[in-house]
């Protein structure tokens, strides 16, 4: 049997990794910090997920262990140095966390000469590059070079809303049948390994999905949740039920699209029915998505390269000046959850630094019209929320 090691055993993790690479063949350890859910894992060797799709449709994964890495550090090098593959879905938040032991594993697995593949799944472009940066600070020059002649980073692009419920003190994720699992095939150095993940589809330039992923699935998804927060909603599906929402969520999906139109000459009808199928997906009346689970990490969210500010800054460079876009910027600042420390963190920064310091420093943002109209945007928000719709 096929073996993976897999960091972070949670809703994705369980909900779409775990899945796949059970129906290719392979055994799973998860590597994970919550040792409730190691032990149920290793008590039951298996799990089960439940699919959002109106009738409960149950499915058992099975062939699984999991290993702590606060405790368990011997034991997860042990099984990387018999794993065919490494993935993860931990957040980015996490990646920095885990580069150390991942270097330690890269290294052991090094000396054996034997060739893997690493595979981080997370909401970002050019996730694994991130990871494989973080392991990089953690070596010398020579044990980089033995690392790199023997490890395929690869990066992907994931897409299913994958969320979990509590059933008798026991967490099931509840995913949608929707996904999509993409990978850059070029980066493998296992070849046999790529053969058998029948599951992935391998394609040669990652970037067009994981924008077209990150600007218009994420996007869309963020909007609904950050404009529903303004309005009290409490879950995704409750405010895009609220027709202005959803015509403004699609309004700036179709903003966006410009950005994928003009950069990889996609196709007008395609991106207009990717993005109506997508709010079908996001509106599912099988799915309660909380607001606070899809806003969640605004500071990453509002990065240069992400799904809010990204396609503003894209479109600006083409000459554009896509105001409903800017407006989110606005919603996103908004945004507050004492829950949430990156929702703590942005409002500590911007009544310290002022919004503009923190557009300019955070978001890189410098021009001043759209720094302006993020402002003012701000104010009559907070003046009367209902300004968002104006002009839709
Ligand atoms: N849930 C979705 O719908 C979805 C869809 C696509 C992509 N993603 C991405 O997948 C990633 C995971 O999201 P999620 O929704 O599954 O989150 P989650 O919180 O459900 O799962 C994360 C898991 O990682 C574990 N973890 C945290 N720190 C760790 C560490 N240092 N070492 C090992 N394990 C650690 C947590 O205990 C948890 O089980 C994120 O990058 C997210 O953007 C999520
Ligand atoms: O995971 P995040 O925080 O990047 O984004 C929250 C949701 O938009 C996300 O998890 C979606 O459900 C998912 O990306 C759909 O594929």
């Amino acid at each position: 049997m096929l073996k993976a090691v897999h960091f972070g055993a949670g809703n994705i993790g369980r909900g779409l990794i775990g899945e796949l690479l059970n129906k290719d063949g392979f055994e799973i350890t998860f590597i994970d910090i919550n040792q409730e859910l190691i032990d149920y894992l290793n008590a039951n060797g298996k799990y089960v997920i439940e699919y959002a799709d109106g009738k409960g449709t149950q499915v058992e994964i099975d062939s699984v262990s999991a290993l702590n890495i606060l405790a368990d550090e011997k034991d997860i090098i042990d099984r990387i140095l018999e794993a065919d593959l490494i993935t993860t879905s931990i957040g980015m938040e996490n990646i920095e966390k885990i580069s150390k032991l991942m270097a330690k594993c890269l290294v052991a697995r090094g000396l054996t000469n034997k060739k893997i593949d690493l595979i981080a799944n997370e909401n970002a472009i050019n996730a694994t590059d991130r990871l494989k940066n973080e392991i990089q600070n953690q070596v010398s020059e020579d044990v980089w070079k033995m690392i790199l002649s023997n490890t395929g980073f690869v990066n992907s692009a994931i897409d299913r809303q994958a969320l979990s419920k509590e059933v008798n003190g026991l967490n099931i994720p509840v995913v949608e049948p929707y996904r999509e699992w993409v990978v850059e095939k070029s980066k493998f150095k296992n070849a046999y390994v790529l053969k058998q993940l029948k599951n992935l589809v391998c394609v040669d330039d990652l970037k067009p999905y994981i924008e077209r992923k990150l600007y218009i699935v994420n996007a869309g998804h963020a909007i609904a949740a950050y404009i529903g927060y303004i309005f009290e909603k409490k879950t995704v599906q409750e405010s895009l039920a609220d027709e202005k929402i959803f015509e403004f969520v699609r309004k700036v999906m179709l903003i966006n699209s410009r950005y994928l139109k003009s950069e990889y000459s996609m196709n007008d009808k395609d991106l207009e029915s990717f993005i109506e199928s997508t709010l079908q997906r996001h509106k599912s009346p099988y799915v309660e998505d909380e607001v606070s689970r899809v806003a969640r990490s605004p500071m990453r969210k509002l990065g240069a390269d992400e799904r809010i500010v990204g396609p503003i800054l894209k479109l600006r460079k083409l000459g554009q000046f896509p105001k409903e876009s800017i407006i989110t910027v606005a919603a996103v600042l908004s945004y507050r959850d004492k829950d949430d420390s990156e929702a703590v963190e942005m409002e500590g920064l911007l009544s310290r630094l002022g919004t503009e310091l923190f557009l300019k420093t955070h978001c890189g943002i410098k021009d001043k019209k759209i720094i302006k109209a993020i402002e003012q945007a701000v104010d009559d928000i907070r003046k009367n929320r209902d300004s968002i719709f104006e002009g839709i």
